[in-house]
């Protein structure tokens, strides 16, 4: 008889998971899944059932690493919550399973993974491709990417400078405000992302708010919102004038309205980089387009069941 699956609530996610631990892990996971060996990593493009009423989606995200005995699935629903709400727009869990048996090893709380785990996946690609010497970074977007994203960003890196900007400029202050009086709310886009070495978008927004008019040559930009085919979070100018580098090239050509609508090539995946097999152009302005992947939510997730294993034997 299979053992009752261990409930991992969102609180023992949350002091579980550490971005010091979980970076390595990811780029590993990533670097895995662009060498394309299906006893490393299979994972498909995500399976969406539409949730027409709110304007949402349930998203299925399996993956399954032989090699390393993991077998995972995230369901993640996401709501384009009306102006005003204070529902959350994504709600996460994730399942790991015994791939042997087959039977659910532990169901967890997806939200924090999500979260960490999609601002720990921006930080990689900042690493790899911002200019060496930034020191400006924008944030657009005051949700939870956008907390999760300034706590790795700011854990990991030393900008001089951290600036956000949100549809409201009351939000954006009580944002800044909660970060710390080091973090500038700017009134417009333009404002905030002028002379920014790095961009980070994540918003909910369906069509463009970052113009590639705005965007300092060499700047880097991690892209996490508009993970459906038919919204943009940046405009045409942006994604011509970018070298383009993908979480997966699947997904880019699936779910990505920044790629599909402006016909943009993409350069590389962020796992090629990391193997060495395509150069990171940090001179140059480049564009991570990031969609999220099961492979991500399963190297997290072991990463949880692991720590929380070694708890429970103390
Ligand atoms: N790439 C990935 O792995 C992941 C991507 N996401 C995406 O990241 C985005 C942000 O997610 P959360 O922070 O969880 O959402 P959230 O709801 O907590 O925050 C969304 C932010 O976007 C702003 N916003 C909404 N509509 C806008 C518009 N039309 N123009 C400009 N700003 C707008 C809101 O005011 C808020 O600041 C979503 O698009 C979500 O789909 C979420 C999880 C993983
Ligand atoms: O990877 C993920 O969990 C998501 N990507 C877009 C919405 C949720």
């Amino acid at each position: 008889m299979a053992e009752t699956p261990a409930l991992i609530w969102e609180h023992e996610v949350c002091s579980l998971l550490k971005y010091g631990e979980l970076i390595p892990r990811l780029e590993t996971a990533l670097g895995k899944f662009s060498n394309r060996d299906s006893a490393e990593v299979i994972q498909p493009v995500r399976t969406t059932v539409p949730l027409q009423k709110h304007s949402g989606f349930l998203g299925v995200m399996p993956c399954y690493m032989e090699n390393e005995g993991i077998l995972c699935t995230k369901l993640v629903c996401f709501y384009k919550r009306p102006t005003g709400s204070t529902l959350p727009s994504t709600q996460a869990t994730v399942m790991l399973l015994d791939p042997e048996y087959g039977n659910v090893k532990a169901i967890m709380d997806g939200d924090v993974i999500t979260g960490m785990r999609t601002a720990a996946v921006s930080a990689i690609s900042a690493k790899l491709l911002m200019c060496p010497d930034a020191e400006i970074l924008t944030i657009l977007g005051t949700g939870k990417q956008a907390l999760s994203h300034y706590n790795v960003f700011t854990e990991v890196f030393s900008f001089k400078e951290v600036r956000v900007w949100s549809r409201s400029k009351d939000k954006a202050e009580a944002f800044a405000q909660s970060l710390g009086h080091h973090v500038t709310a700017c009134e417009s886009v333009e404002e905030a992302v002028r002379g920014a070495d790095v961009i980070v978008t994540v918003t909910r927004s369906t069509v463009p708010v970052l113009s590639g008019q705005w965007v300092k040559p060499g700047a880097h930009v991690a892209a996490v919102g508009a993970c459906r085919p038919d919204w943009r979070e940046l405009d045409d100018t942006l994604m011509k004038q970018a070298v383009v580098y993908v979480d997966s090239r699947e997904a880019a050509v699936t779910e990505s309205g920044d790629i599909i609508l402006s016909g943009a090539e993409v350069f590389a995946e962020m796992g090629e980089v990391i193997n060495g097999t395509k150069p990171a152009h940090r001179e140059k302005t480049t564009v991570f387009k990031s969609l999220g992947l099961g492979v991500e939510d399963a190297a997290s997730a072991q990463l949880v069941f692991d720590k929380w294993k070694s708890k429970e034997k103390l």
